[in-house]
């Protein structure tokens, strides 16, 4: 459960199952209370007083209920069989205890616009629902016959001015439409009636279809919900924010995970939003991760010494044993790995559901006590072995797929290595390979997972969200969602898939869950880095040629560079502004996770879209049965 602020709620379409298991899905995650939405109650075995005693037996309040369809406007008999329509749905929200219910801006086609007429039916609508202490809100659809955006929607609700008639404001609503959030500031907070919160990804598409089918999580998608609900707070609104989310994924994912999720993204938009317009909120502000300090392996016996030769390959030298756990430490520039191959603790519980994996990363933080305390707030859990957090040397928090997140202070960065390992001047790795700092990190999840850890973190850390990316296997569609510290740098992108065979897919059928797949890693001299690596018979993939004889008709790069970059397996691309990006890959070590090696010209920020398709067809003449006697 996680810490419930009063003024979270849900509409019981953003979630899966059957109403009772909406209901109770919504209480567990620590709603305050409920929208009902009209086709789950109609659908629903339960009569209205029953689910009226289930809500109060969960301790959940019926804040709304709707929708309330093609009301305003109608000629002639239709506007009588409104009003009756009307009136049994007040007699239904009596039983069901609802006070007040949304009225959407009608679509139908007999509707007519004019504006007097519109008011008089609200007025008199507003008069048969204050003897019944029933309050209507009006909601301006996108795509609403006459009434499509909040300032017209507004302009009727002024205009009746009624004690029992308010607006309701829906962010998708009026951000699809790019209506500014400052026109937020003509509504009086007391007329706000309700107000319901979705994101959306950015896309171009028909408003409907946009809104019943990709609605997601304030925090998940590219409107700002942030500068909406921070205008909304501005008008002196202080009632429920509630989450409004039609999404397909949605429909089908476990109702609890959704309901945990969108307890979280509620209270990180109140606090995002409050930040904005300098209120004060309990939550700690997001710190930003200031770098990837290590990236953490399970490994034992064999593979552990397996895994250390591929990492010496690869540049990395044996730096440091840990002076009492076997655990070592490699090094290339400012990037640390870290191996664990100790029987007992989190790794070992890892490698036995995940085999040899990263189990783990550590983050540098300014602050790693306000992470804490903000990952409490959001309900995100810290990591405490057997409960005995103060024995931790580092604390953690849970991140994608099971693995942790550790903290670790800025300032205390040297002085932990130095605690913990002793140095060693073991194997030496490949000279030259020259790699600086982590560019990257890329995670594997379960599709079903693909939209919370965006939410995890953008909500904990400020990660800043770049546009989402379809990556083509040769098996299949990847979703690719980047996140990015402000200045870049610390990145990770996510990535999932519905094909059961393409490379992400066959990463999570090994394991019992996701996790990272690989990591990329910045040099400032790529060509040096795969001659280097070339010399030492580090084991890259092989790009095929026809990809190059592509990138010399594309890009105007020289003759010579190309034919460099076809004989290395270097990849490229560039941005419209002329910045260049140079890809590098590893195999991956038993199939399972790999390196990437980069480099950014001039500001490039993207991560070689376009090139990954062409990657993963590479990995894939690797995969287990095209090449059974493949090694490495
Ligand atoms: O898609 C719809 O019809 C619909 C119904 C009710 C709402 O509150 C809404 O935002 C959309
Ligand atoms: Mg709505």
């Amino acid at each position: 459960m996680s810490p419930t602020l009063p003024q979270n709620a849900i509409a019981t379409v953003s979630l899966r199952g059957t109403l009772e298991e909406k209901l109770k899905a919504a209480a567990v995650a620590g709603f305050a209370g409920v929208e009902i939405f009209e086709n789950d109650l109609i659908g629903s075995a339960l009569a209205p007083y029953e689910v009226r005693a289930m809500l109060d037996d969960l301790g959940l309040a019926c804040m709304l209920y709707q929708p309330f369809r093609d009301f305003e406007g109608m000629p002639g008999d239709l506007r009588r069989r409104a009003f009756d329509r009307a009136k049994a749905k007040f007699d239904l929200m009596d039983e069901l205890g609802a006070d007040r219910i949304l009225i959407c801006s009608s679509c139908h086609p007999a509707a007519l616009g004019e504006r007097e007429r519109i008011v008089d039916d609200f007025r008199e609508l507003g008069d048969i629902a204050q003897q019944r202490g029933i309050i209507l809100g009006y909601e301006a659809l996108a795509w609403g016959r006459h009434v499509n955006d909040h300032r017209d929607a507004w302009a009727i609700v002024e205009a009746v001015d009624h004690p029992h008639v308010g607006i309701i404001l829906d962010s998708f609503h009026s951000l699809s439409r790019n209506i500014p959030n400052d026109s937020i500031r003509a509504i009086t907070g007391d007329k706000i009636a309700f107000v319901q919160l979705a994101d959306a990804p950015l896309l171009d598409m028909d408003l409907l279809y946009w809104s019943r089918h990709f609605r997601n999580l304030p925090g998940q998608g590219g409107l700002d919900v942030e500068g909406f609900v921070a205008e909304i707070l501005r008008t002196g609104y202080d009632g429920p924010l509630s989450l409004e989310i039609f999404n397909d994924r949605f429909r089908s994912n476990a109702a609890r995970l959704v309901a945990e999720d969108g307890c979280r993204s509620l209270d990180y938009v109140r606090d995002a939003a409050k930040r904005l317009i300098d209120q004060p909120t309990d939550m700690p502000a997001p710190q930003p991760v200031l770098s990837a300090e290590f990236v953490e392996f399970t490994a034992d016996g064999r593979d552990a010494a397996r895994l250390g030769s591929n990492f010496a390959t690869l540049g990395f030298t044996l730096v440091g044993e840990h002076r009492h756990k076997k655990v070592t430490r490699w090094r290339q520039g400012g990037v640390n790995l870290v191996i664990n191959a100790e029987p007992k603790g989190f790794a070992s519980a890892y490698r036995a559901a995940q085999g040899t994996a990263i189990c783990a990363i550590g983050v540098r933080v300014k602050d790693k006590a306000a992470v804490l305390a903000r990952a409490a707030a959001l309900g995100i859990k810290a990591y405490s072995p057997e409960g005995r957090p103060g024995r931790l040397a580092m604390p953690a928090l849970r991140g994608v797929g099971g693995s942790l997140v550790y903290l670790i202070d800025a300032d205390e960065v040297e002085g932990l290595w130095a605690r913990e390992f002793h140095a060693t001047d073991g194997d030496a790795g490949v000279v030259g390979a020259d790699a600086r700092s982590i560019d990257h990190l890329a995670a594997v999840v379960h599709n079903d997972e693909f939209l919370s850890w965006q939410l995890y973190w953008r909500a904990l850390f400020g990660l800043e969200a770049r546009a989402a990316q379809d990556v083509i296997d040769p098996s299949g569609l990847v979703h690719s969602q980047a996140l990015q510290s402000a200045d870049g740098a610390f990145r990770v992108t996510i990535n999932a898939t519905d094909a059961r065979e393409t490379l992400s897919a066959r990463f999570l059928d090994h394991g019992i869950g996701g996790g990272y797949q690989h990591v990329a890693l910045i040099t400032d001299d790529i060509f040096a880095t795969a001659q280097a690596l070339r010399d030492e018979g580090a084991a890259m993939l092989d790009i095929p040629v026809n990809y190059h004889a592509d990138l010399a008709a594309r890009f105007d790069l020289d003759d010579a560079m190309i034919a460099r970059m076809a004989d290395l397996g270097i990849l490229y691309d560039e941005d419209s502004d002329g910045a260049g990006f140079w890809q590098l890959y590893s195999r991956a070590f038993d199939k399972l996770f790999f390196f990437e090696f980069v480099q950014r010209a001039n500001g490039y920020a993207g991560y070689g879209a376009p090139n990954a398709g062409v990657r993963l067809a590479a990995q894939n003449r690797f995969r287990p049965e095209a090449t059974p006697t493949a090694t490495l």
